[in-house]
């Protein structure tokens, strides 16, 4: 890509005509200035441009987030300028994934600086894109090389795909419709390796609808020709257009869905389908991957196509044993991190994609949601495995010693620098640093270290030299980076430096699922460590740390159980002591045992069962369990059928 070459899109004559004579002085060409959507598409196939600058609001209806999605399909990258600071706007602006933002007035600075970070960043993109080609086709070669049916060779391409195209479920099959046959199989993630095919036999048991039905279904799809994506909205349209991809989407809970359509030799049309439970999943980045990795996709399908046992070949299908998942290997990549809510593999998937780069990366999430943790996996993911992992606390530093503890200082170069000192970027040579608190770092030393991060080489205190350092960053906080730098107190630059790869860890109320595994587990270890044999937990407590919000997150549920496990006279965990809300608690005598964790859904069922029982099988209104479970009936009811509990099982 050429630095030269910018297209401003600006309606504003006299703001685009200094923009362009900023980006001049700053070394660069500006091809070309549009004042609305339709000349800045002419100009962009005319001088093909290597950066876009693009103002929101533009002449004509089309605004400059309608020319975004257009730049992303053609991997332009580019940032905003806009006087614009509508949260609505700002947000459907921020899902176009835009490489830097800048607010109007402008300073000649800020709109440089804005672009230098912005070429740093696609540029990492683009290395990191190449990279992930080249791992992903020696997995796929991998695969295609092993002794395994079709479905499960098919399961471990889902496998791994799944750190880029993050996926709950996927499926493959003919787009072609085809009221005979039914030629698509389905893979639920069941854990962070673990996946359930769902074939055709499968789906039949399942949905109750016989093959034909199935492939009827099907039928009435509509075939994609190029690579969609649908948020929840736009997949609730679809689901009226695709009955099949309904009843899955319903199924199993999809809520936003990516489509990749892969054609081979010219005339045959598989849909590989993706799905999450998330309701925006997938945007413009996708189609980019998609792209990129259709190649690779189209030699599998090919591949399996020439096998005649191949799965899609529908004579076959009575034939095939129902094969459940592969058993899971063991969890030794993120060993010790407890979880398998989908937002928490999301966060797996990330680590598992981001790990082998020098990128920085930037953690955020609240308070004791394990930022610690995940930083400690990346850098045992990475190349710099065996090399030095550098914890740095930026919040329990006096300001006066953060200079010297992270660039080290000469002797005598202070007051009471008797020795010289190592900081701990040197330290950290040919490793990764952990800036933890990184929000708490004063406004003079993020200059210092923004210094590192580009030129990587250091200045200890008093010292005459630099020092050359190949330090990876990790940097974490619990603070809304974006309003720091919105109100001063952190760089704007510095911000787009840390944040090439940004990873959020989801608060506990947010993944309750995990709750009863992670508490178990700590279990086990406050048990081991004061040598006592409390069994399990009761489904009260248990139920009660769903119901509350864990403002302290998986920090305060561990030290709720070491507490509890200090204090409790019996063999089970009856109590704990947290505030809750004011709400009903249904008391079950059973327990959870520590080695038979019960799954969600056993969980879900027995409460819902003691809900009943409790109500005397009464669901709807006063007194009834759906009161009591504070749902609303529709949904307890369509809980109760897809739990399998019927009203005869309660009395
Ligand atoms: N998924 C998990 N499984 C098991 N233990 C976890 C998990 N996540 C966090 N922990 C534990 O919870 C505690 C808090 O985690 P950690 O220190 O990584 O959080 P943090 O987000 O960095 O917190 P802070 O922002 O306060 O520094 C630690 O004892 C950690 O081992």
């Amino acid at each position: 890509m050429s630095k030269k070459s910018i297209l401003i899109v600006e309606d504003e004559f006299i703001i685009a005509d200094v923009l362009g004579e900023i980006l001049q002085r700053g070394g660069y060409e500006v091809c070309g200035i549009a004042d609305n959507f339709s000349e800045a598409i002419e100009l962009i196939e005319k001088h093909q441009p290597g950066f876009v600058v693009v103002d929101i609001y533009l002449k004509g209806k089309k605004t400059g987030i309608d020319l975004a999605n257009i730049l992303s399909e053609k991997n332009i990258p580019f940032i905003y300028i806009s006087a614009n600071s509508n949260q609505r706007v700002l947000e459907a602006a921020k899902k176009t994934n835009p490489y830097g933002f800048v607010v109007k007035p402008f300073r000649e600075k800020d709109v440089l600086i804005a672009l230098d970070i912005a070429l740093y960043r696609y540029e990492n993109n683009r290395e990191n894109g190449l990279h992930q080609n080249a791992i992903l086709q020696k997995k796929i070669a991998n695969i295609l090389e092993m002794v395994l049916d079709w479905e499960h060779k098919l399961m471990l391409v889902g496998q791994a795909l799944q750190p880029y195209i993050p996926f709950e479920y996927m499926s493959v099959g003919l787009s072609i419709a085809n009221p005979d046959k039914f030629n698509e199989i389905g893979f639920l993630r069941l854990g962070f390796e673990e996946y359930q095919i769902i074939g055709a036999k499968e789906l039949t048991m399942i949905s109750k609808l016989k093959l034909a039905e199935l492939a009827a279904l099907k039928a009435k799809q509509t075939i994609a020709n190029i690579a969609t994506w649908y948020d929840e909205t736009e997949l609730n349209l679809l689901f009226k257009d695709a009955p099949l991809k309904a009843l899955i989407g319903r199924m199993y809970d999809l809520r936003s869905h990516l489509i990749i359509p892969v054609s081979i030799n010219g005339d045959i049309t598989f849909e590989c389908n993706f799905y999450s439970r998330r309701p925006d999943a997938y945007n413009a980045d996708h189609l980019i991957l998609a792209d990129r990795f259709k190649p690779l996709l189209q030699s599998f399908i090919k591949r399996m196509m020439v096998d005649e046992n191949n799965p899609l070949d529908t004579s076959l299908i009575d034939n095939l044993a129902i094969k459940q998942n592969i058993p899971a290997p063991a969890p030794s990549f993120f060993e010790g991190i407890i979880g398998s809510s989908h937002l928490l593999l999301n966060v797996f998937d990330q680590i598992i994609q981001v790990a082998p780069h020098n990128s920085s990366v930037l953690i955020l999430g609240e308070s004791g949601t394990g930022k610690e943790k995940i930083a400690d996996r990346i850098h045992h993911l990475s190349p710099r495995k065996l090399k030095p992992f550098i914890k740095v606390n930026c919040a329990a530093l006096p300001s006066t010693l953060i200079d010297s503890e992270l660039f080290g200082h000469e002797k005598g170069s202070f007051t009471g620098a008797y020795e010289r000192k190592i900081g701990k970027f040197e330290l950290a040579n040919t490793g990764t640093i952990f800036l933890d608190e990184i929000g708490e770092i004063p406004l003079e030393l993020q200059v210092k270290l923004l210094r590192v991060l580009q030129e990587r080489e250091i200045e200890r205190i008093g010292g005459r030299t630099t020092i050359k350092t190949d330090v990876r960053v990790i940097a974490a906080t619990n603070r809304n980076l974006e309003k720091e730098v919105a109100e001063g107190r952190f760089r704007l630059d510095l911000y787009y430096r840390l944040n090439v790869i940004l990873i959020t860890m989801p608060p506990l109320r947010e993944r309750k699922e995990d709750i009863p595994a992670l508490a178990t587990y700590f279990l086990n270890i406050y048990n081991r460590k004061v040598g006592r044999t409390i069994r399990g937990i009761s489904d009260v407590v248990l139920e009660n740390m769903k119901q509350y919000n864990w403002p302290g997150n998986i920090r305060e549920l561990e030290n709720l159980i070491e507490r509890g496990v200090l204090l409790s006279k019996e063999d089970v965990l009856n109590h704990i002591d947290i505030a809750l809300p004011d709400i009903p608690v249904i008391d079950q005598p059973a327990i959870i045992e520590n080695k038979e964790i019960r799954t969600m859904s056993e969980n879900e069922r027995a409460h819902i069962i003691a809900a009943l029982k409790r109500c005397n099988g009464k669901i709807w209104g006063e007194g009834g369990a759906a009161d009591l479970l504070n749902l609303p009936p529709t949904t307890l009811n369509s809980k109760m059928k897809k739990l399998g509990i019927k009203k005869d099982y309660i009395f």
